[in-house]
């Protein structure tokens, strides 16, 4: 952040970038869950949204950008690389949370339908994550909601490959200690590369390319649930992510301040504690 890093000294500026293309499944809340447990503690906390057609400012302090449908993410990958303020930002190390279609859209290319039933394409990253993206198949035999069918908000064609449901990890960076929880609703399987790391190991759900995936690893090898690279953490986990998982939320609160989690007043939320007990217990 851009000055002294003393509550309410400056201004913490939390980027919100496309949520007008990227705000489907509600992740916009990440952003509020920033300001919110900033401005508990005494910070001053802004969300600068920025929309489809307008550049991506650098000069922010914490980015996040959440889930979309294949056609939007399209749009927003293809904007993003017309205004990399983004990966400007994170290549200064700037915190970057990208949740679902974001985290395809960080990797190097996905392969993404032009609307519901509509022609494959591989289409290109911005290439901050080492990971790739292609659709699920329907043979591996992911959870499908009848319901959603139903309600036309899931295609058949695309039904039978999408990865429907809760998702809980524990998770593999240093200064997260709680169990990530949050829900999962994607047909894109992703594969990661050397450089990134993942996020957590999946102890319910499937996060990353299933194991059951005639081309993943083998069946009984561990899954895992996101990725990490440089500034980068980026999750299939929705929710939003950050009102599940405060832990998550202080560790970017941390590093956009430049102060170890440690070191944040602690914030006694008993709701949240109460949501996540009941998300981690619910079937
Ligand atoms: N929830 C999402 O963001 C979905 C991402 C992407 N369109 C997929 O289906 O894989």
């Amino acid at each position: 952040m851009s000055g002294d890093t003393t509550a309410g000294d400056s201004t913490v500026r939390i980027g919100l970038i496309l949520p007008d293309v990227l705000g489907t499944y509600g992740d916009g809340g990440n952003a509020v869950v920033l300001r919110e447990r900033l401005r508990m503690r005494g910070y001053r906390a802004e969300i600068v949204a920025t929309g489809f057609g307008e550049p991506v400012p650098d000069s922010l302090d914490i980015y996040a950008l959440g889930g979309g449908e294949d056609a939007a993410q399209r749009l927003a990958a293809r904007h993003m690389t017309a205004h990399p303020g983004l990966q400007n930002a994170a290549h200064r190390g700037a915190p970057v949370l990208a949740v679902c279609a974001g985290l395809q859209v960080m990797g190097e290319w996905f392969t993404a339908s032009d609307g519901p039933g509509g022609a494959l394409r591989r289409v290109d990253g911005l290439g901050l994550l080492d990971a790739t993206t292609e659709p699920g198949r329907p043979e591996a035999g992911g959870r499908v909601s009848r319901a959603l069918v139903a309600r036309g908000l899931v295609t058949p064609r695309h039904a039978p490959g999408r990865i429907i449901g809760e998702v809980a990890a524990s998770p593999l960076v240093d200064g997260l200690t709680a169990t990530l929880t949050g829900f999962e609703n994607h047909g894109g399987n992703t594969t990661l590369g050397p450089a990134a790391r993942p996020l957590g190991r999946v102890v319910r759900g499937t996060g990353n390319k299933r194991a059951s995936d005639p081309e993943g690893p083998a069946a009984d090898e561990t899954l895992f649930e996101g990725a990490v690279q440089g500034s980068l953490v980026a999750t299939y986990m929705h929710g939003p992510v950050l009102a599940r998982n405060p832990e998550l939320a202080d560790l970017l609160i941390a590093r956009a301040l430049g102060v170890a989690p440690g070191d944040l007043a602690p914030l006694e939320m008993p709701d949240v504690e109460q949501l996540r007990t009941e998300r981690l217990a619910s079937r």
